[in-house]
C-alpha cells in the first residue's frame, strides 16, 4: 500500500494527498501533520516506514467537503485519490490479497472550485494564467463555476492593474516568469506555447478557426494554452465549463491599480473583508449572480460612453418605476443560482438538485420575460437582453414532468424522478413498496407465531433485512425447526434470518436496484439535455444577473436620492452636492448628517489644492469624487445632486499611509513608490487624488517633494487632480501654476473649541488647527499647553525668517527647470551624434570617453 501511496504522492507534488480508504480519506507523513494542524483533528500513526511510525490523520468521506473548504481557505491544494475499482474487481484481477487500484481523479484548488459549499455565492472565483511573450504579457482568466473566460494582452510591467481587477483566487505562471506574483504556481513552459494554445482552444470549443473569438494575440494564445492545460491537469482530463473566451482590450475599461483599489476600498474594506467597502455599500442585488456581476462592474468601469449610457438607461427605467422594480426584485428572490448549477453539471459533478435549480431558474426567467415583455417603453439594453431568456420552454416543461419539486443533492438514494414520468419506474417502485408492506405483514405474523411482542424486522447496510429479538428470547428462536437461522448476537439483541424474509428482501433489493438504475439513466438524459443547451442557459443566467444589478442600483439610488450622471467630451468634472456613500451611511447610523460639497475641475482649473484642519474632511472629499467617477463609469447613479464628467482613462489614489512590511517597504517608501507610479502613468484624461504626499519624512524633504510633485502633475501629466496638504507653503504655487486653484475645508473656533464644518470653500486655509484637533482627541492639558508655547516660538521664528519656503523666491518654473536639464542632455546627444568614430585614434577615443563621462556627471 505504501508503494502505491508514494507513487500517487509523487504525482500529487506539493498538493496534500487525500487517499481513499473505505469510508475515509487518509493523509500520511507531512500531509497528515499539516492537515491535522489546519483542521484541528487527531494526528495518529499507522505502520512504519524506514523504521519510524507513519503519521496519519483522516476525514470521513461524507464530511470531506467541509474539511476541503478549510484546507483551501488556508492556502493548500488537495489531490483526491479514489479507488478506481471495487474490491471484487481487485480480487478477480489478482487474487484475494490484491490491493484495490487507486488514482488521482481530481485536484481541488482555490481557483478551480465548483462546489456550492466551497464558494461564496456573491463573489467570482477567478483562475488566472500569466505568460510573457516578446514584449507583451498574455492573461487568460476563467471562473469555472460559471464558465466565464476572458483573454487580454498588456504591455510588460503593466499587468498589475489587470490582476487587481481580476482579484484571482489562484494564479498559474509559465516557469521562469520573472515578475510572478506572490503565491503563484509555476507550470511547465511547454504548456504555455502559443501554437499549442491555439490548438487547445480550437479543440475545446470545436472551432475550425478562432475567428469567432476575434484577433487573439500570441500572448493570449499562450496564456489560454497554459490555462487549459492546468484545467486539464486539475480535472485529470475532465474539462470544466468554459464559455468561448471574450477578448478584452486594456483600454476598454477604467484602469485602477491595486494601491488605488485598496485606498478607495472598492471591493474590500480596510480589514480585507467586504464590510465597509464601496461594493457592500452599493450592493442591493438579490441573487448571487447579481452580486458577482456588480463586483465585476465596479472592478472594471467602462470607457465606452454608449455602453455606459445603455446601462444607465436601464437603471433609470427601474429607478423611475418603483412598483415594477419591486415586482422584479420579488421575482428574482425565487431564482436559484443557475450559472453555478450549470458549472457543476458541465464539470460532471451535477446533482439532481442542480438540474432542478436550472429548471426552476429558467422557469422564473420565463415569468420575468413575460412581465418585462409587455412593458412598452423598454430601454435599449433590455430589448437586447430579453430574447436571451427565450427558448427554454420545452426543457422546463420536460424537467417539470421528470423531476420532483425539490430534488436531493445525493443521487445515490434515488427518489428524484417524479412519479408518473416513467411507467416502468413507477412499477418498480410499487414492487418495492409492496415488498415493504409484505415485510410489515411478516413481522406481525412472526410476533403472533413466536409470541414475542418485541420482535422486529429491521434493516441495515451490512446485513440487509433481519429479524431481531431481545437477548432473553434469543434461545427460543435458536431451537431447530423454528425456521429461523442465527446471524448475529449483539449485547442486548439477537438477529436472525428466515427464508420468507430472504425472499422478500431479494424482491425489494432487486426492485430498488432497478429503480435506482432507471432514475440514474433518466438523470443522464436530463443532463445531456442541459449540456446541449449550455450556452443558451448561461446567456439567460447572465441576463438575469444584469437585470438584478440594474434593479439593485436603482434601489440604491432611490434610497439615497442619487442622480444620473451625464458625460461631456472634455477632460472636465462638475459635481454638485457630492457625497461619500460609505461615510454618509456610517454617519447616518449615528444620526449625523453628511455635508455635501461641490467640485469643479476644468482645463483652466484642473488641479485643486485642498488644505484645512485635520479631521476637516479632506480625505473624504478627495475619495468621494474618485468614487463618483468610478460609479458613473460603471453605469450607476451617483451620490450627488448633479454630476457631469469627461470619461476618465485611469484613476489613481494615494490616500493615507500604509506600511507594506511584508514586502519590506516602510510607510514613506510605499508612499513614494505609489506617487512614482502616478507621475509615470497619469495621462491628460486621468483623475488623480493625492493626500498629504511628503508627510512621511522630514518637513523640508516633505515640502520639497510635495512641491515638485504638484508642479510635475500640473506641467507634465496635466490630469485632473485633487491634492490635499497641510503644507501651507504650497499655496504659493498658485502664483506660478495657472490651472491650480486653492480650496480649504472650513472650521471655526467657538468659545475656545474647534468646530469642524466639513464644508469646502475657496482660497487657502488661514491656519492649521493641529493643536485644536489634538485637544479634541484628548491629549493631556499640560502637553497641549506646552505645544502651544512651542508653536508660538516656531511661528515667531517663521515670521522673522520668512518661513519654510523663504528661499524659494527665485526658484525657476518647473518647465524652465526641465528645459534646462533637457538642454544639457541635448548637448551630450549632439556631441555623440556628431562623432566620426573611425577618424579617432584609440588615445583620442579614450580621452573623449572621459570627457563625456564628466559632462554627464555634471548633470
Ligand atoms: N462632508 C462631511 N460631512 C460630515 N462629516 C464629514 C464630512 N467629511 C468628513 N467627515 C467626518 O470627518 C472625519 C474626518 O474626515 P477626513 O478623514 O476626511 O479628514 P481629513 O481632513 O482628511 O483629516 P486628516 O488631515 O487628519 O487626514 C470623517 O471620518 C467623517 O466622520
Amino acid at each position: 500500500m505504501m508503494v502505491q501511496y508514494l507513487g500517487l504522492k509523487a504525482k500529487a507534488g506539493d498538493c496534500l494527498l487525500f487517499y481513499r480508504m473505505g469510508d475515509f480519506f487518509e493523509l500520511f507523513f507531512d500531509d497528515a501533520r499539516v492537515a491535522a494542524a489546519t483542521l484541528d483533528i487527531a494526528l495518529t500513526s499507522r505502520g512504519e516506514h524506514d523504521g519510524r511510525p507513519i503519521p496519519m490523520c483522516g476525514v470521513p468521506v461524507h464530511a470531506a467537503e467541509g474539511y476541503l473548504a478549510r484546507l483551501i481557505k488556508a492556502g493548500h491544494r488537495v489531490a483526491i485519490a479514489e479507488q478506481t475499482e471495487s474490491p471484487d474487481e481487485a480480487r478477480a484481477r489478482g487474487g484475494s490479497k490484491t490491493l484495490v487500484a487507486r488514482d488521482i481523479i481530481r485536484f481541488v484548488t482555490a481557483g478551480t472550485l465548483t462546489e456550492d459549499s466551497l464558494l461564496d455565492s456573491w463573489a467570482s472565483n477567478m483562475l488566472v494564467a500569466l505568460v510573457s511573450v516578446g514584449d507583451a504579457i498574455g492573461i487568460a482568466a476563467a471562473d469555472i463555476s460559471t464558465g466565464h473566460f476572458e483573454l487580454v494582452t498588456v504591455p510588460q510591467g503593466a499587468f498589475e492593474a489587470e490582476l487587481a481587477r481580476l482579484a484571482a483566487s489562484e494564479i498559474v505562471v509559465a516557469e521562469g516568469f520573472e515578475s510572478a506574483p506572490f503565491g503563484s504556481i509555476p507550470r511547465p513552459r511547454t504548456e504555455f506555447d502559443s501554437q499549442a494554445g491555439e490548438e487547445s482552444l480550437k479543440r475545446h470549443f470545436m472551432l475550425p478557426t478562432l475567428e469567432p473569438i476575434g484577433a487573439v494575440s500570441r500572448a493570449e494564445l499562450a496564456a489560454a494554452g497554459g490555462l487549459l492545460a492546468y484545467l486539464a491537469h486539475v480535472g485529470q482530463g475532465k474539462m470544466p465549463f468554459l464559455k468561448i473566451p471574450q477578448r478584452r482590450e486594456v483600454h476598454d475599461h477604467l484602469l485602477i491599480d491595486q494601491a488605488t483599489r485598496d485606498s478607495l476600498e472598492i471591493n474590500s474594506g480596510t480589514k480585507g473583508g467586504r464590510a465597509g467597502s464601496l461594493l457592500a455599500e452599493m450592493d442591493r442585488t438579490i441573487t448571487g449572480a447579481g452580486a458577482r456581476q456588480l463586483a465585476a462592474d465596479l472592478a472594471a468601469p467602462l470607457m465606452d460612453r454608449a455602453k455606459i449610457e445603455a446601462r444607465l438607461a436601464l437603471v433609470q427605467w427601474f429607478h423611475d418605476a418603483p412598483l415594477l422594480r419591486d415586482a422584479i426584485r420579488t421575482a428574482l428572490r425565487q431564482l436559484p443560482d443557475i450559472a453555478r448549477a450549470l458549472g457543476r453539471v458541465v464539470a460532471g459533478r451535477g446533482s439532481p438538485r442542480d438540474v432542478g435549480q436550472i429548471r426552476d431558474g429558467l422557469n422564473g426567467a420565463r415569468t420575468l420575460r413575460e412581465r418585462l415583455g409587455v412593458m412598452d417603453d423598454r430601454p435599449f439594453l433590455l430589448d437586447q437582453l430579453l430574447p436571451t431568456l427565450d427558448g427554454h420552454g420545452a426543457m422546463v416543461d420536460l424537467f417539470t414532468r421528470a423531476l420532483v419539486a425539490a430534488p436531493p443533492t445525493d443521487a445515490g438514494q434515488g427518489g428524484y424522478i417524479a412519479e408518473g414520468y416513467d411507467a416502468a419506474l413507477d412499477a418498480l417502485r410499487l414492487a418495492g413498496r409492496d415488498g415493504r408492506q409484505a415485510i410489515a405483514q411478516l413481522e406481525a405474523r412472526y410476533r403472533d407465531s413466536t409470541g414475542i411482542a418485541a420482535l422486529k424486522i429491521r434493516h441495515n447496510a451490512v446485513l440487509g433485512y433481519f429479524v431481531e429479538v431481545p437477548a432473553k428470547h434469543g434461545d427460543s428462536l435458536m431451537a431447530p425447526g423454528t425456521g429461523f437461522t442465527h446471524r448475529q448476537t449483539m449485547a442486548g439483541a439477537v438477529r436472525f434470518n428466515s427464508p420468507e424474509l430472504h425472499e422478500e428482501a431479494i424482491r425489494i433489493t432487486q426492485a430498488g436496484g432497478h429503480a435506482l438504475a432507471a432514475e440514474a439513466a433518466h438523470l443522464e438524459e436530463l443532463i445531456a439535455f442541459v449540456l446541449d443547451r449550455r450556452d443558451a442557459i448561461s446567456a439567460s443566467a447572465d441576463t438575469l444577473a444584469r437585470i438584478d444589478v440594474a434593479a439593485g442600483l436603482a434601489e440604491r439610488a432611490a434610497e439615497g436620492g442619487w442622480c444620473r450622471p451625464g458625460f461631456v467630451e472634455g477632460a472636465e468634472l462638475h459635481i454638485e452636492g457630492g457625497r461619500h456613500p460609505v461615510v454618509e451611511s456610517a454617519l447616518a447610523k449615528s444620526g449625523d448628517r453628511f455635508i455635501a460639497n461641490d467640485c469643479t475641475l476644468a482645463p483652466d482649473r484642473r488641479l485643486w489644492l485642498v488644505s484645512g484642519p485635520n479631521m476637516g474632511g479632506k480625505s473624504t472629499f478627495l475619495r468621494q469624487n474618485a468614487l463618483i467617477v468610478l460609479l458613473a463609469q460603471a453605469g450607476s447613479y451617483v451620490p450627488a445632486t448633479s454630476a457631469r464628467l469627461g470619461l476618465v482613462d485611469r484613476l489613481f489614489s494615494r490616500v493615507g499611509a500604509s506600511d507594506n512590511l511584508a514586502r519590506g517597504r516602510s510607510t514613506f517608501m510605499v508612499e513614494m513608490v505609489e506617487t512614482a507610479a502616478i507621475l509615470a502613468q497619469a495621462t491628460a484624461r486621468s483623475f488623480v487624488i493625492l493626500d498629504e504626499v511628503g508627510r512621511g519624512t522630514s518637513t523640508y524633504d516633505g515640502l520639497a517633494i510635495a512641491w515638485a510633485v504638484v508642479e510635475g502633475i500640473h506641467e507634465t501629466n496635466r490630469c485632473r487632480c485633487l491634492f490635499a496638504t497641510h503644507y501651507h507653503e504650497l499655496t504659493r504655487l498658485a502664483d506660478s501654476l495657472d490651472a491650480l486653484s486653492l480650496h480649504h475645508v472650513r472650521a471655526k473656533e467657538y468659545k475656545g473649541d474647534l468646530v469642524l464644518l466639513h464644508e469646502l470653500a475657496h482660497g487657502p486655509a488661514d491656519r492649521s488647527y493641529g493643536i485644536a484637533v489634538a485637544k479634541l482627541a484628548g491629549l493631556p492639558p499640560p502637553v497641549i499647553a506646552r505645544a502651544q508655547t512651542v508653536l508660538g516660538k516656531l511661528e515667531k521664528g517663521r515670521a522673522e525668517t520668512g518661513g519654510l519656503a523663504a528661499g524659494l523666491g527665485d526658484l525657476p518654473l518647473f518647465s524652465a527647470a526641465l528645459d534646462a536639464a533637457e538642454a544639457k542632455v541635448d548637448a551630450l546627444r549632439e556631441k555623440l551624434t556628431g562623432l566620426d568614430i573611425d577618424s579617432l585614434t584609440p588615445r583620442a577615443a579614450l580621452d573623449l570617453l572621459y570627457e563625456l563621462k564628466r559632462a554627464a556627471g555634471e548633470g
